[in-house]
């Protein structure tokens, strides 16, 4: 039997909207690969954190965005991501690399760079992959097989988030989101944005399982040429 060739499917959206549990859930489903893209971001912010560079500075970020060896492993049931070969997976979840991700993922040598890495996965995955960020579906991956874009309202995501961090406010988690949602909107290099052919999907009133049940006849839709 010939086996199916291989589909390459980018979930987009702002923060809480369900992007890294569902794309997770179809790539096991599917027994596709998975890339989170945020996780790369967070490494490299990581690794600035670490290692002192100013991040005020985009240009001292720029001279750097070299320097990090990033990689991340792909199955969905085991989702790994390492910097110089140190497991990164718990630090790079910090309050510290969360409020810095968005300066840092917002200079363009930093972009060039991961973007060169997501599309290396992407193109070596055999069956395809589930690839989750911000611009998959309109730089990474333009020519991606589907496209998803993930929303919710503010309060919804706000409530999802502050049931992850324990302690804190759903108030100052929600503040904090928007905050980063409009930088990540707002800057020139490769901002969030849903792609002109992207299937728009409000989460707001949906449990995880229908978001996951959704995708999935979609992407199997695709699958079978429809
Ligand atoms: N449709 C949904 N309904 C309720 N909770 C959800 C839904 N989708 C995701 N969640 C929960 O919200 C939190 C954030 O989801 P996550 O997948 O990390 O979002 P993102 O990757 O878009 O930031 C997780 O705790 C997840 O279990
Ligand atoms: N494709 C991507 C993915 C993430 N980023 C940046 C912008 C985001 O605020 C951070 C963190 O992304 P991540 O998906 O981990 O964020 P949350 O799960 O929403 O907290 O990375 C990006 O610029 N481009």
């Amino acid at each position: 039997m010939e086996s199916a060739p291989p589909v390459v499917v980018a979930i987009d959206g702002p923060s809480g909207t369900g992007k890294s549990s569902t794309s997770k859930a179809v790539a096991a489903q599917l027994a596709l690969s998975y890339l989170d893209t945020g996780a790369q971001y967070r490494a490299i912010t990581w690794w600035m954190v670490s290692n002192g560079i100013d991040l005020e500075d985009p240009s001292a970020i720029a001279a750097v965005a070299g320097k990090p060896e990033i990689v991340s492993g792909t199955d969905p049931g085991n989702p790994t991501i390492t910097v110089d070969g140190m497991d990164v997976a718990g630090p790079i979840r910090t309050q510290e690399v969360t409020a810095k991700v968005s300066a840092v993922s917002a200079v363009q040598e930093v972009r060039t760079r991961i973007t060169e890495l997501q599309r290396a996965l992407a193109g070596s995955a055999e069956r395809g992959i589930v690839v989750e960020g911000r611009d998959i579906g309109t730089t990474v991956l333009p020519d991606a097989d589907l496209k998803v874009f993930l929303t919710a309202s503010p309060e919804a995501r706000a409530a999802r988030r502050s049931g992850e961090l324990k302690g804190s406010d759903v108030h100052s988690t929600r503040e904090a989101l928007l905050k980063r949602d409009a930088a990540d909107s707002s800057r020139t290099a490769s901002p969030l944005a849903k792609a002109a052919d992207a299937v728009e999907v409000d989460t707001t009133e949906l449990t995880l399982a229908q978001v996951i049940e959704c995708v999935v006849t979609l992407v199997q839709e695709k699958q079978a040429g429809k």
